[in-house]
């Protein structure tokens, strides 16, 4: 249990509409979050009702209509002047479902792409790339093209780029939705092992595979935080009580509410 929870996601009353005034689609409308270092939050919630939207703002990739949003130094806040490439370079790491590898780079180089844009030298780069891929039990496949690997192998390349350059938060979108079950357990427990070991985690999802490992669940609904499925004796109220009973994630309440 974590005494003293270090908040790193602050947003509040966090606005995201689309469409012209009038006839305005709310696909974020007033939530609240807050998520401290350690964290592993899942976002769960029908098609349409905002999590990669969030996910979006919490990237730095798209900016709030309303509210104030702060990722650890960075405020996001509509208004807000952020160093937006700095923060998209070091501030998150962005699994996608559909991994976004570039066909044409090998493991390795899909994989040093975001340090050598930041600067980094080409060795470095390379030993830090391959150290990685190494550490994700990619070591054998480094040298292959991204055509030549299986998903849960293109997902574990994409989950050591977003982790390359070291980011405060990982953010994951879906990231088990085109893997067969073997395979997205096997994603699943690698993203729960580097929030043992100290990572940050939110992630947007439609399965209940990692929910023995989230310390929080938010469910949305229509763009607003809603309370969780009422049901008692569902699957997934068994796999929360399961997760506020685990040791290794901090026991702390989020704040997901609407106003
Ligand atoms: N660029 C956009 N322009 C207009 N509407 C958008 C845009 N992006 C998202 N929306 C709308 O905002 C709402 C929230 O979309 P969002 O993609 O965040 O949902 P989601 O929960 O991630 O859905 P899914 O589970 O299908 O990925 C939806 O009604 C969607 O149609």
């Amino acid at each position: 249990m974590d005494e003293n929870p270090v908040p790193l996601v602050l947003a509040s009353g966090l606005c995201r509409f689309y469409g012209r005034k009038g006839v305005e689609l709310k696909a974020l409308d007033h939530v609240d979050l807050t998520v401290n270092r350690g964290d592993f939050v899942l976002l769960k919630g029908r098609s349409g009702s905002g999590k990669t939207t969030l996910l979006s703002l919490l990237a730095g990739l798209d900016r709030p209509d309303a509210g104030s949003l702060r990722v650890g130094d960075y405020d996001l806040s509509p208004g807000a002047s952020p160093d937006l490439d700095t923060f998209r370079r070091h501030g998150v790491g962005v699994i996608f479902q559909s991994f976004n590898l570039l066909p044409t780079l090998r493991a390795v180089e899909n994989v040093m792409l975001p340090l050598l844009l930041a600067g980094g030298r080409q060795q470095v780069a390379q030993k830090r790339a391959g150290d990685l891929l190494g550490s994700l039990g990619m070591g054998p496949r480094m040298h292959h093209l991204p055509a030549e690997l299986s998903g849960g192998e293109m997902q574990r390349v994409a989950i050591a780029r977003a982790l390359v350059n070291e980011p405060m938060l990982l953010l994951a979108d879906e990231p088990t939705g085109n893997l067969d079950e073997n395979n997205a357990m096997a994603v699943i427990d690698l993203l729960a092992d580097l929030v043992k070991n100290g990572a940050t985690l939110v992630m947007a999802t439609h399965s209940d595979m990692a929910d023995p490992f989230a310390s929080h669940i938010i469910h949305l609904m229509d763009g607003r935080v809603s309370a969780p499925r009422p049901d008692p004796s569902g699957p997934e109220a068994s796999s929360v009580k399961k997760a506020a009973l685990a040791t290794d994630f901090p026991s702390h309440p989020i704040q997901g509410k609407n106003p």
